[in-house]
C-alpha cells in the first residue's frame, strides 16, 4: 500500500495528528506534509503538496484537515487529477470512493471529533471504486479538468 498523504492547517492540526496516530496503530503507511504544530497558517498552502503527491502517483490518497474541511476541499479540487470530498458522515465517506473514485478526503476539526474522523477515514480507505456506470462519470470529471 502506498502511503496516505496527510495535510492540515492550524485549525486541522490536532485532528490530523489523531488521524496520523490512527494510521500508525493500524500499520498503514503515511507521509505527513504538515502542519507540524498549531501555528497559524493558510490552508491553500497546506492543501497543494499532499495533492501533488497523489497526482505524481507517490500516494493513492490524501487526507486534509482544516476547521471545516471546506477550504481544503476547494483548494484540493483545483489541482488537476484530484477528486476531493469534504465529509462529516459515513455514507458520504464510503460512497465518494465507491461512486466518485475520490482520491482526497477532507474533514473539519471544528465539525467532526477524532473518533468519527478515524471511522470516516477507515470507510474511505476500505471502500472500492465500483466502476461501471460510475467510470463513465469519472471520465467526464477528468474531461472537465482538461477544459481548464
Ligand atoms: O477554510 C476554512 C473554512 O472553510 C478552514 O476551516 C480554516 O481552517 C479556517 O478558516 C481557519 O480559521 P481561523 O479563524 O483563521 O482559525
Amino acid at each position: 500500500m502506498k502511503p496516505v498523504a496527510l495535510g492540515a492547517d492550524h485549525a486541522g492540526f490536532a485532528l490530523k495528528e489523531a488521524l496520523r496516530q490512527h494510521l500508525e496503530e493500524q500499520g498503514i503507511p503515511y507521509r505527513d506534509f504538515g502542519s507540524y504544530d498549531g501555528s497559524r497558517c493558510d490552508y491553500p498552502d497546506r492543501a497543494v503538496p499532499p495533492c501533488e503527491a497523489v497526482v505524481r502517483g507517490e500516494c493513492d490518497f490524501a487526507v486534509l484537515c482544516c476547521g471545516t474541511g471546506v477550504g481544503m476541499s476547494i483548494c484540493a479540487n483545483k489541482v488537476k487529477g484530484i477528486r476531493a470530498c469534504c465529509c462529516s458522515d459515513s455514507f458520504s465517506a464510503e460512497y465518494t470512493r465507491r461512486h466518485n473514485d475520490a482520491n482526497v478526503l477532507c474533514m473539519g476539526a471544528r465539525v467532526v471529533g477524532p473518533g468519527l474522523a478515524c471511522q470516516l477515514l477507515d470507510l474511505f480507505l476500505d471502500a472500492p471504486f465500483e466502476g461501471g456506470r460510475h467510470q463513465d462519470r469519472v471520465e467526464k470529471i477528468t474531461a472537465l479538468d482538461e477544459r481548464r
